[in-house]
């Protein structure tokens, strides 16, 4: 407890405080010449500790990789830790990723009932009709034995499931080809910068296609809408009756953020989890024995350690900016207003002192208990806070029931896969990964399709 001392005027700023450990400018420099991504200049930083400063170019950087800092700043004190332009309202305009103060409260609340674990039920059969798509597709690529781009197969299915829950329609071929514009732009987009530069011509060409899309699917979708159709976009119109917010350009940014938000981490996230099986087939043989009779997980079990262990090792969304509004004190150093943060859950989940063996891929750690660290903070593919992830839930499902159908029967042989890593605007496979579909030779006739009753999970 302080006391006020006597004709001294209490200073808003904190008490005390150092400056967090710096990373010297001549590393910075060094990173610089050398040409590596972002995250080798952060992971430098990261040996001075949990919290760590630098300067880049004019912008004062604090990294945060330490949990009880990163739950500090996105739990506890989230309005002291606002997101500020975010880096890609060019593409996103004012939907709920970019939104902030009342706007955002009032966006999130609507979509909100939509994402629960209850309120995903009602996309179950879209999530089952688009695994269902791309399980035929390897069916008929392991008979003709043609090969196919796993990424994209991974691309065109996560894209399908929220296409089909925003405006209840499958997604079809043109549609497809106009939506890989919302590619080039995430491609383009900056990393740790505040705003985006002027868009350059392909970029404008890129979202102006995008427009096209998103504004034909809203007037289909009115015109459905009086039939009785259904969708995510259904309740951005009802509600656009009620609240003149909903102007046609908002619900243009709400569809074109739940879209991108919605499909381009989970297609990653399903890439590199077919990649990292293809690593370890010793790995890959347990999920795919996993529910059968003697086996000590169940499928559902499998496949949910699976994703997590691959959102640890490989989190889409490996950065998470934040700007200071105020002046503050974490565990003993000050932040000052207007520094920049930077959360990264990449090296959050790949710290030693919190992750046993942090580099290996072992989807039972989380099967185990006290193989994972409880320290709140420690893991968050997802984000904490009021600003995590609206779709959580529902990325899970559509993941697990794509998996749950894809594991047990099919093993890609890839012809080769991706050397590195792109950390972009999310984390990325660095290339093409062509392979084979091989049906398990355990499998033959097993392979569920989950359009069937057979959507609901397997034990
Ligand atoms: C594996 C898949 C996914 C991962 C790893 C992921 C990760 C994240 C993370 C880390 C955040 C928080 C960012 C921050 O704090 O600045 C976030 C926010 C968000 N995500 Fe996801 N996400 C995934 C899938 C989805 C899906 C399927 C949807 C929609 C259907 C979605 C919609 C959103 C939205 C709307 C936000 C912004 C929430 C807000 O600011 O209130 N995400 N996501």
């Amino acid at each position: 407890m302080t006391t006020a001392t006597p004709g001294v005027r209490p200073s808003p700023r904190p008490q005390g405080g150092a400056t967090p450990p710096e990373l010297g400018a001549d590393e910075v420099a060094a990173w610089g010449r050398s040409g590596t991504e972002l995250i080798d200049l952060l992971t430098r930083a990261r040996r001075l500790g949990p919290l760590s400063t630098f300067q880049l170019g004019q912008r004062r950087i604090v990294l945060v990789t330490g949990p009880e800092q990163v739950q500090h700043i996105l739990a506890q004190h989230p309005d002291r830790y606002p997101k500020r332009s975010h880096r890609a309202r060019v593409l996103l305009g004012e939907g709920v990723i970019s939104a902030t103060g009342e706007a955002w409260k009032s966006q999130r609340r609507l979509l909100q009932s939509q994402f629960t674990a209850t309120g995903i039920r009602r996309y179950e059969q879209r999530i089952a009709d688009a695994a269902g798509r791309v399980a035929d597709r390897w069916a008929e690529k392991a008979r003709s034995g043609e090969p196919t781009d796993v990424g994209q197969d991974m691309q065109f299915f996560a894209l399908d499931t929220i296409w089909r829950s925003l405006t209840d329609r499958p997604l079809d071929d043109d549609t497809h080809r106009e939506l890989t514009a919302v590619e080039t732009v995430v491609a383009s987009l900056p990393t740790a910068a505040a705003a985006p530069a002027t868009s350059p011509e392909t970029v404008t060409a890129a979202l102006e296609q995008i427009d096209a899309t998103a504004y034909r699917a809203i007037a289909a979708a009115r015109e459905q809408h009086a039939a009785g159709g259904d969708g995510l976009l259904r309740l951005l119109l009802d509600t656009a009756r009620t609240r003149p917010e909903y102007t046609d350009r908002l619900i243009r940014d709400e569809l074109v953020t739940l879209l991108v938000a919605g499909h381009e981490t989970t297609a990653k996230t399903l890439a590199w989890l077919f990649l990292l099986l293809d690593r370890h087939p010793g790995i890959a043989e347990w999920a795919a024995a996993a529910g059968a009779p003697g086996s000590p997980v169940s499928r559902k079990e499998a496949v949910q350690a699976l994703i997590s262990e691959t959102l640890r090792l490989y989190p889409a969304v490996w950065l998470i900016p934040r700007h200071a509004a105020e002046d503050d004190l974490v565990d003993g150093y000050r932040i000052e207003a207007g520094t920049d943060l930077l959360l990264c859950p990449y090296l959050t989940h790949r710290d030693p002192e919190l992750w046993p063996d942090p580099f290996e891929f072992d989807p039972t750690r989380f099967l185990t208990p006290g193989r994972r660290p409880g320290r709140p903070g420690a893991y968050l593919p997802f984000g904490i806070g009021p600003r995590a992830c609206l779709g959580q839930q529902f990325a899970l499902r559509e993941m697990a029931v794509l998996l749950e159908a894809l594991l047990p029967a099919y093993t890609p042989a890839f012809h080769r896969t991706p050397a590195g890593a792109v950390f972009g605007a999310n984390l990325r496979p660095d290339g093409p990964m062509p392979a084979r579909i091989l049906p398990r030779p355990s499998a033959a006739g097993q392979a569920q399709n989950p359009q069937g009753a057979s959507c609901r999970s397997t034990n």
